[in-house]
């Protein structure tokens, strides 16, 4: 069983969302420290990319700013070399394909090994367009993680099924990061029919921004993912610090509701 996979055994999961090099890779480094000490229980750490689909306002801007300062997935690797070892929440990578495809993907995976990343989220590859790339990430041990949405087909499901590894991310509405009218109220049914097919740990992302939205769907799912809402509070506080790793330390804690 992956390390991913381990943390979810008896324990719903808090997953959030930072874009590496916002506003620095120095600060990166010591937010991920900050949600180490908090109790998050898996950081996904996103590379900045020009042309972030998926992505509303909020990460769209947190990635320019981190593009304007040179921020590249080679500095990205060096910054989490440097912290190798001293963090025990296990670390997501997430980018658009086009990063990957750049920088190479054997380089890319052999980086991720080497500086202890669990788990790769690609949005915009899916599986079966790539199915050497995902299948080299599981004989490394990293965990490629799929996405879902509510308009997946059951057929595609049952296909994914055969994939998925670590834990799947189910997209809480059509639309992009940062929208608050996710999630939504049929929740229950989508997860219901996504366990029908799919028995690994399902995480819920896109518009969970307070603790009341936490409470209306954990009991459904197995983890919760925050992006937008905490990229917000570090763009907020990037002149001062201290006081951003401790807003950061009160939203966490109010968002683990369970
Ligand atoms: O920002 P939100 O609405 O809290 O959603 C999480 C999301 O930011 C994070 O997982 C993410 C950032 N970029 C993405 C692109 C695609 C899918 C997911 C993501």
């Amino acid at each position: 069983m992956s390390k991913i996979q381990q943390i979810f055994n008896n324990n719903k999961a808090l997953i959030t969302y930072i874009t590496a090099g916002d506003p620095d890779l120095e600060t990166t480094k010591d937010i991920i420290f900050e949600l180490n000490n908090d109790g998050v229980d898996i950081i996904e750490i996103g590379i900045p990319f020009s042309d972030p689909l998926a992505d509303g306002p909020v990460i769209q801007e947190a990635s320019q700013r981190a593009l304007k300062n040179g921020v590249n997935l080679r500095k990205i690797f060096n910054t989490l070399e440097s912290i190798k070892g001293r963090i025990h929440t296990p670390l997501v990578l997430m980018g658009y394909y086009n990063s990957i495809f750049n920088y190479g993907e054997d380089k890319f995976i052999e980086d991720c090994k080497r500086t202890g990343i669990s788990g790769v989220i690609i949005p915009d590859l899916p599986f079966d367009e790539e199915i050497e790339f995902y299948e080299k990430l599981k004989e490394n041990g990293i965990d490629g993680i799929l996405l879902v949405a509510p308009n997946t087909s059951e057929e595609r499901l049952k296909e994914i099924s055969n994939y998925a590894t670590g834990f799947l991310y189910c997209v809480s509405l059509m639309g992009v990061t940062g929208d608050s009218r996710g999630p939504v109220e049929y929740i229950n049914e989508y997860v219901q029919k996504i366990r029908k097919y799919v028995n690994i740990p399902l995480a819920i992302g896109f518009g969970i921004d307070t603790p009341e939205k936490v409470k209306l769907i954990i009991n459904y799912v197995d983890g919760i993912i925050v992006g937008s809402a905490l990229i917000k509070i570090i763009d907020k506080n990037k002149e001062n610090k201290n006081k951003m790793f401790e807003e950061i330390k009160t939203f966490i804690q109010n968002l683990k509701v369970w």
